[in-house]
């Protein structure tokens, strides 16, 4: 398997770990090989112009709502229904298995959508897992479009947890991959001024008697 699990110099792996441990966030230029990034961005574009995807919502349970004003994305699940999605989700479960092994964290469950950022979208500032109070656990977000440059927006802001302090601004590349803990990072997606294509996913951990 050719992504940074198997095949990349162990230092970059020992990169992401230290990241994760010490600052809570890591990055990846080219975590996807350009064959299967591309692929997966020709399938959600696919998705997106034959109204395979919906609103993103925001809230859970009843306070369950569509809006705009917090988050713009249109999304659709993941459900391995091809072979690059298939692909995908093999790398990310190799790689859900190395932080497991490296970090202990006890994660058995990954879950992604494709999401699709029409021109002038963004996302709030918000936390994946507001105080701890989900089981998700790490975030991972993959860049999908085949060429963005700083003028493009979209950008990626990682905060403190005072929400204000900007700890990283992320222009999204090709094949990208942003690694966060869910509970320590608050974000936001700022304003695209391009189609913005990826693939957002967390990894869980579920109690056994929830799965
Ligand atoms: O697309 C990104 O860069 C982040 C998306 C995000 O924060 C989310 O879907 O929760
Ligand atoms: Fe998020």
């Amino acid at each position: 398997m050719n992504s940074i699990v198997e095949a990349a110099p162990r230092a970059a792996m020992e990169d992401v770990l230290d990241g994760l441990t010490e600052q809570g966030y890591a990055v990846v230029p080219d975590f996807l090989p350009e064959s299967l990034r591309n692929a997966l961005y020709q399938q959600a574009v696919q998705s997106y112009q034959s109204d395979g995807m919906h609103r993103a919502s925001i809230g859970q349970g009843r306070d369950n709502q569509i809006n705009t004003s917090i988050r713009g994305d249109s999304i659709v699940w993941l459900d391995g229904s091809t072979p690059a999605q298939r692909d995908f989700l093999e790398r990310m479960d190799a790689y859900r298995a190395l932080l497991n092994r490296s970090l202990y964290l006890g994660i058995n469950n990954y879950e992604a959508h494709f999401a699709y950022y029409p021109p002038g979208r963004y996302y709030r500032t918000h936390w994946d897992n507001f105080r701890g109070r989900s089981n998700r656990l790490v975030t991972t977000v993959l860049y999908l479009n085949p060429h963005w440059s700083s003028d493009c927006g979209g950008e990626l802001v990682l905060y403190a947890e005072d929400e204000k302090t900007v700890r990283e601004t992320i222009v999204p590349q090709p094949g990208m991959l942003v690694t966060f803990m869910s509970a320590q990072i608050p974000h936001e997606v700022r304003p695209t001024h391009q189609p913005r294509v990826s693939i957002a996913g967390w990894m869980r951990r579920d109690s056994i008697l929830s799965r």
